[in-house]
């Protein structure tokens, strides 16, 4: 049984007025030991969100669908709070944060922190162990986060996350702010955690990070994963037009961002039953913009899967 399995998650907010925030629509996904999977798409398509809902941290007013299964059988969407601050976060999950400094009490060394969380998740490994394993010399444990560079913070948070020695990383754009050698650096930390027999679920608009260490993707848009399989294979030949845009607008695939703007996810109902499809309006292969017919069909071929009109 996988670390993680997504079944058909979907994640709505309902919002005053009726308005309904279609976050995340039927995502299925699993991640497997050993493995990094990458979730890319533009900012807004609903990647943290899917990453709220696994860790049971979703707001009041979301709703939610499907299931997420650790391999126990736990579904992560009707676990109990009690269940998930006790067993889940930290322990079966370790979640690297998109700004780590943030994350940090400014009064205390990183080192304080660091073992007070493997005292609290009763974690098998030491503070300078797990430094090591991040990639911090231990001696900068004893820095107070004012103190440590934004690389820095980020090993720190890649320590903390392991404190538990979860099954699962969960890092929603760990590479926020850090400059292209950090990036990298931060990324094959990741690819080393997942060699750990570990499942490293890698969020992210970075598709450059993500064809790095990536063994396998998920692109989404507008809520939707549009196309997921084998990493070398999508981006060596894209099935859908999205992934394609994505490539590129890479600087090695020209530069060449994919016009216009991905729709609200208020609208998606709305442009779904007039267009056919969330993805024609900035679809290349339907030139004079025309509507497609009903939805995506799914395609699945051995591992790869795409939702898409032929040609959309
Ligand atoms: N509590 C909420 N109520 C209503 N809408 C919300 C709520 N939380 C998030 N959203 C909406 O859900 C959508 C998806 O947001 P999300 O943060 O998952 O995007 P993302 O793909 O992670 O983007 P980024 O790359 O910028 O991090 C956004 O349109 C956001 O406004
Ligand atoms: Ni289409």
């Amino acid at each position: 049984m996988n670390p993680l399995t997504l079944q058909r998650l979907s994640v709505r907010f309902r919002l005053p007025r009726g308005v309904l925030v279609r976050a995340v629509s039927d995502a299925s996904l699993q991640l497997r030991p050993g493995r990094v999977l990458a979730l890319v798409g533009e900012s807004g398509c609903g990647k943290s969100v899917l990453a709220s809902a696994l860790l049971g941290l979703l707001p009041g007013n979301a709703e939610t669908r499907g299931r997420a299964l650790l391999a126990d059988g736990t579904d992560l969407l009707d676990a109990p709070e009690s269940d998930l601050a006790g067993r889940v976060r930290g322990r079966e999950i370790g979640l690297v944060p998109q700004s780590a400094s943030t994350h940090l009490t400014p009064v205390r060394t990183a080192r304080s922190q660091l073992a007070e969380t493997v005292g609290a998740l009763r974690g098998p490994s030491g503070a300078d162990e797990l430094a090591e394993r991040a990639g911090l010399d231990p001696a900068d444990l004893d820095r107070y986060p004012h103190e440590l560079s934004g690389g820095m913070a980020q090993r720190v948070a890649l320590a903390l996350a392991l404190a538990g020695d979860p099954r699962i990383v969960l890092a929603d754009e760990p590479t926020t702010g850090l400059d292209r050698p950090l990036v990298h650096r931060t990324v094959d930390l990741l690819a080393e955690v997942a060699g750990e027999d570990r499942a490293v679920l890698l969020i992210t608009h970075d598709l450059a990070a993500a064809r790095r260490v990536a063994t396998d993707i998920a692109v989404m848009y507008a809520s939707r994963i549009v196309e997921a399989g084998p990493a070398d294979e999508v981006l060596a030949e894209p099935w859908h037009p999205y992934t394609a845009g994505l490539l590129a607008a890479l600087p090695e695939g020209g530069f060449e961002p994919i016009p216009g703007h991905p729709p609200a996810l208020t609208e998606l109902d709305r442009i779904e039953e007039e267009w056919g499809c969330v993805f024609c309006q900035r679809c290349p292969d339907r030139p004079g913009f025309a509507p497609c017919n009903g939805d995506p069909e799914l395609v699945e071929h051995g591992e790869r899967r795409v939702a898409a009109h032929s040609p959309c």
